[in-house]
Parts: C-alpha cells; structure tokens; sequence
C-alpha cells in the first residue's frame, strides 16, 4: 500500500461541502463531516454506529471516497443478508473442489477488496464461529480460502456498521469482547434525521424532484404546511422511512405541489419537544437543559440508557451518576 496522503484526503472537504452523497447541514451533521475528515486519512478501523436507515453505508462511502484508497475497489458485505455456512466461503473465498459446488476457484470479498475498503454491515449479526475467522484476519492481515492451505496477505481498511447497541451484545455473549476492541478504534455515530434540524427538509427537496423525474410527475415543491409535518414527525425509520413515504406520496397522487394529506405521516410518532417547547427567551439554570436532554434521550431510546449514552456520547455510567443526582 502506497503512505497515506493525508493532505489528498482532506482536500476532499476543503469545499465545507458534505462528504459523499450526504445531503444536510445541521450542526449535528457538520460535526460528523469533521469527525469524517480526521478519520478519512487515517487506516484504522472504523465502527459507525447509528439507527437504523441514518446512512450508516453512505457514512462508509464517504469514507472511502475521501480516503486515498479512492481508486481502489469498496466492498460491502451485509453480514445478515448471507447464510451463516457460506459467509465463509464469501468472505475469504475457496479453491476448486474444495466441498461439494465448489466447481471452481472463487476470491473473496476480502480478497476483491485488496487495496480498498472492506464494509461489513450489521456486524452484530455476525456467528461466533464466524466471528473468530474474522478476527483472525484482522490479526494476521491475511486469509485463508478454504481448502486451501497457505495464506494470501489482505490489505484493505475494515469500516463496520451495526444499529445493535455492542455493549448489549457483548453482555448477552453474542459479539466477542477481543473482536469489539479490534473493530472499535474509531467511533462514529450517526444522528437519528429527527436531531438534524432542517435536514429533513432539504433531503425531502432532493428526494422530490429525483422520485418527480423518475416517476414522471410534475411535482416541484413541498407545501410549506408538508414542511411542518416533516419536522414534527419523529422519522423512527430516518432517512429510509423518508424515502419510503415521499415514493409513495409522489406515485400515488399528482399536482407540482406536494402537501401535508399527501404525505399520510402517522400522527400517533410526533416528536418530544420537551426541551425546544421550553420558551426560549426565558433562561433557566444548564442542570436542568442538561437533565432534559438526558431524560429526552433516554425516551428516544425506549429507556435504554446505554444507548442514550451513545447518541449522547457519554459513557453509560455518566448518565447514571446525574440522574441519581436529581432524585
Ligand atoms: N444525509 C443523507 N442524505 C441523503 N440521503 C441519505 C442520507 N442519509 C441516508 N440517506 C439515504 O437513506 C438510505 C438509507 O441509508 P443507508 O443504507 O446508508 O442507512 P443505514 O444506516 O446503513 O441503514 P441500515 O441500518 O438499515 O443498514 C439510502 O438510500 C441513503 O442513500
């Protein structure tokens, strides 16, 4: 592999626009464009965490796309979409004959991957046995297809995702402990679409005007009342519920307006506002801003403290320790 060109790589930001084919400008997404051009030139692995449809893959996209290993193949893997027993096989390849249908020799996406990036999704889902082969990998920097009996040397970035909460899987002894402190050198969350802001409404733009042109409609706008009702809907299904919900808008009605009825959003998932329903204008002591956005978090998450702590970027145990502090 050739040294890293860390100055290529931040050229790719140098613009202030988003990375990749991320739409959004809120404050809480120019943090993760930030957090991206650090990492982006570094070779460590990556451990994008985030709800499920926040753009998790673009995250990884981005990544690659900014890093010096651009020209180079991105191989992404769902680790859930394969079946346990040919994951293997898939991963590190096999030679001829190597089981029954092996009718000849086939590389792996490790392999396809040589010189790139290597994405492996929803990395949670991942078998224990599978799982040490992984690790191995990761310790060795080679593999071994099966039925084969020496080792080809891999060298390819590791960016994994899960919308799992790993201290959760680890606690339960379904992920192991080694292979987490392998993968998770570098963090990066994404916000749910419902922290961002106005980005709802820019993705929505873009959406629109690309699902008009391929469904051949004449929509061009959102009517300010359908602006509203993004913003107060509470995306449980993030960007991907937004894609699913404007396609559907824009095939089943007609008009170069869409409007609020169009967009059928389920009214029982409005979002809390408990801290931006506060008045503004009128202060009130940090503490308790602070314990409304814990309590907030916490709510988003169903009650699960742990990864309340995460979208917060705090360890659990801080969380724990203020909310004792209040009672
Ligand atoms: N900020 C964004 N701007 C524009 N499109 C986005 C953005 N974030 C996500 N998308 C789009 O939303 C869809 C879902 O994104 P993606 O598949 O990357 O999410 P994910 O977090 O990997 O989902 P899952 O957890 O289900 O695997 C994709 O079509 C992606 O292009």
């Amino acid at each position: 592999m050739q040294p890293m060109y860390l100055s290529s790589a931040i050229s790719q930001f140098e613009n202030e626009q988003p990375p990749g084919k991320f739409i959004g400008t809120s404050a809480s997404m120019k943090r993760l464009y930030q957090s991206l051009r650090l990492i982006a030139g570094s070779d460590a692995p990556v451990f994008i965490m985030g709800e499920s449809g926040t753009g998790k893959e673009l995250c990884a996209e981005a990544l690659h796309k900014c890093s010096a290993r651009r020209q180079a193949p991105f191989v992404a893997v769902n680790c859930a979409a394969i079946p346990a027993d040919l994951l293997e096989t898939q991963l590190f390849g096999h030679l001829k004959g190597a089981f029954t249908g092996a009718l000849c020799d086939q590389q792996g996406y490790a392999v396809a991957a040589h010189g790139g990036t290597l994405f492996l999704d929803e990395i949670g889902e991942l078998g224990w046995e599978m799982q040490s082969k992984l690790l191995r990998f990761l310790q060795t920097g080679a593999v071994v297809p099966v039925g084969a009996t020496s080792a080809r040397s891999i060298d390819c970035r590791i960016i994994c995702a899960t919308n799992a909460n790993p201290a959760e899987l680890i606690e339960q002894g379904r992920f192991r402990e080694d292979l987490y402190y392998r993968l998770h050198v570098i963090p990066v969350t994404l916000p749910p679409l419902r922290d961002r802001d106005r980005d709802v409404i820019d993705i929505a733009h873009a959406l629109l005007v690309r699902f008009a042109e391929e469904e051949r409609k004449a929509f061009q706008r959102l009517s300010p009342t359908a602006e509203q009702a993004l913003l107060r809907y509470s995306w449980p299904g993030n960007v991907r519920e937004l894609e699913n919900v404007l396609r559907r808008a824009i095939v089943m009605h007609d008009g170069d307006t869409l409007t609020e009825a169009m967009l059928h959003l389920p009214v029982a998932m409005l979002k809390i506002q408990a801290v931006s329903r506060r008045n503004s204008t009128t202060s009130c002591p940090l503490w308790m801003v602070e314990r409304d956005a814990i309590e907030q978090a916490i709510s988003e998450c169903g009650g699960n403290v742990p990864r309340a702590a995460a979208l917060l970027e705090v360890a659990p145990s801080t969380l724990y320790r203020k909310r004792l502090g209040w009672k």
